[in-house]
Order: C-alpha cells, then structure tokens, then sequence
C-alpha cells in the first residue's frame, strides 16, 4: 500500500503492546518485512559473515515486559560481528526472541508469506562509528542485526540453558545473572545463506537504523522448550492481573521499493 510508503508519516499498526497508533518519522523502511523470495536480488559481493562472539562476556537475562532479554557486556570488541554486508566492525549487546501463542506464528519476518512459530533476533551496534549502544540506534547504519527463524522439532541442546533460566525471570523487570552463554550454538550450522536489507525496530523507537540480515537456514528447538518461552508473563509481580508473554511482534510492513539481497543464488 503506497499511501503507507509515501505519507510524511506512517502510522504504524495498531498494536496491543503499545495502546494506539505511532507515528514514525519518514516511515518507508520500516522491519519486519515478508522476504519474497524470487525478488531478492543475488548480489555476489555479499561476503560470509564473521562472528566472533566470548561467552564471557555474557552478563544477565532479563524480562523487559515485551521479551527477554540477553545482555552482554559491549564495552570492548570482545564479541563482534563483520563481513557479510557490512563495512564496519559491529558489537554484539544483546539477543532476544519473538513468539506466538501457537506454533502456527510467532514469527516477525516472513518468507513467501511463511510464517515461523519463532524468531532469534541478535543485535549488534556499530563500534567503528558510534560508542554507545543508545547512540547507534538512532542512526542509520547504527545496527546490525542477525534474525533466525525457529521450527519446531528436536530440542536444542545448547538452548536449554536459557531455557532453565526463564522461571527465574518469569515477571517483567526481573533480572538474573547469566554467565557463559555461547549465542554463536543459536546461528544455524550454514551462516553464509542470507537475505538482506534495510530497515528498523520492530518496537518503539522504531528508528531506521537496522542493516538486517536474515539467515535462510532455521534453527529446531523441541515444542516443551518452546513452551516455557510462553510462561513468561507481560506482567510485573505487583500487577493484579498476569498476562502470558505470548504474539510479542510487530506486523509485516510496506517494502517501500526496497531490495532485499540474497548472498546465494
Ligand atoms: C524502549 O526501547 C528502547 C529504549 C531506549 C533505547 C536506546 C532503545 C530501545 N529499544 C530498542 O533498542 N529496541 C530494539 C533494539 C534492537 C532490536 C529490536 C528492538 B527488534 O526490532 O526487536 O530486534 C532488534
Ligand atoms: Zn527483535
């Protein structure tokens, strides 16, 4: 729909989490977006990506009300992500997922209109340009972020950890350390296959500020594990009613003319 692409304004979709339409600045490269497969464009100077992530640098999980959250510490190059479309070194700060009620959704981006029952977002920030977190993300080419689509189906041994951790953090707000987590047992075993364009957050500020990069391959985690992603709550400990951590994403938006790039063909 060109009235959402070419208006000063977009209203973004009316979204339960957010209580009414927001207004974005100059709207037309929002995310998430459905990836049409056969008008990607191979662009075979997409070089493999390079993550080098150290698990010690992992520091807490935390539930933020909307989805959880974990941290690593971004104040060296200790874990970063280069190559792929990206010119500069970019600093891994956190990684987080989105989910549905159901495994029949839960997915932000889409391929062909296919929907996964959930997606890893894993967000890096660009270290060569900026020196905080918050300051990149209002800027374009601030952020890179790596999405991977979740299936289900065997459980994921290297997830489980995570996973045993999400009881302890079941209210929004809460926080707990969380030491030596690898993200790089989330990235599926083939990271070369990618799509990739540009776009923003898919929760407020909704900045366009995000060079996504979409792995083709998905990764299988097991319906139980999935299941406790699902007993976390919106909701902090005070609130009377709790409300079931469950549909935490945003609807696809316009491509705007945009192009996505594979780096296969
Ligand atoms: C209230 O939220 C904030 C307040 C202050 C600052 C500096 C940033 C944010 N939000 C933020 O970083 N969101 C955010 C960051 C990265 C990603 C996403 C959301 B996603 O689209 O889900 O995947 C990648
Ligand atoms: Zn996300």
């Amino acid at each position: 729909n060109l009235t959402a692409c070419s208006s000063k304004y977009v209203l973004s979709q009316v979204h339960p989490m957010w209580q009414g339409p927001l207004a974005v600045p100059g709207g037309d490269r929002q995310s998430p977006i459905d990836i049409v497969v056969r008008m990607s464009v191979f662009d075979s100077e997409l070089k493999p990506l390079v993550n080098d992530y150290d698990p010690d640098t992992c520091q807490q999980i935390w539930n933020n009300g909307y989805s959880f959250l974990v941290e690593y510490d971004d104040t060296t190059d200790k874990s970063t992500l280069k190559g792929g479309p990206l010119q500069d070194k970019f600093r891994l700060c956190q990684f987080h997922f989105h989910w549905g009620e159901s495994n029949a959704w839960g997915s932000e981006h889409t391929v062909d209109r296919r929907l996964f029952p959930a997606e890893l977002h894993l967000v890096h920030w660009n270290a060569d340009k900026y020196s905080l977190f918050e300051e990149a993300v209002m800027e374009d080419n601030g952020l890179a972020v790596i999405g991977v689509f979740l299936k289900v189906g065997k459980r994921h041994e290297g997830l489980q950890k995570l996973v045993d951790a999400l009881p302890t953090i079941r209210h929004k707000d809460s926080v707990v350390e969380f030491n030596r987590f690898d993200p790089a047992c989330l990235l599926p075993s083939n990271t070369d296959d990618y799509w990739t364009y540009h776009g923003s957050l898919t929760t407020p500020p909704l900045t366009e500020s995000v060079t996504w990069i979409i792995m083709k391959q998905h990764i299988e985690v097991s319906h139980d594990q999935l299941a406790v992603f699902r007993s976390l709550l919106f909701t902090s400990a005070e609130e009377d009613v709790q409300k079931s951590m469950v549909n935490n994403f945003r609807v696809q938006q316009p491509l705007c003319g945009r192009t996505v790039r594979s780096s296969f063909s």
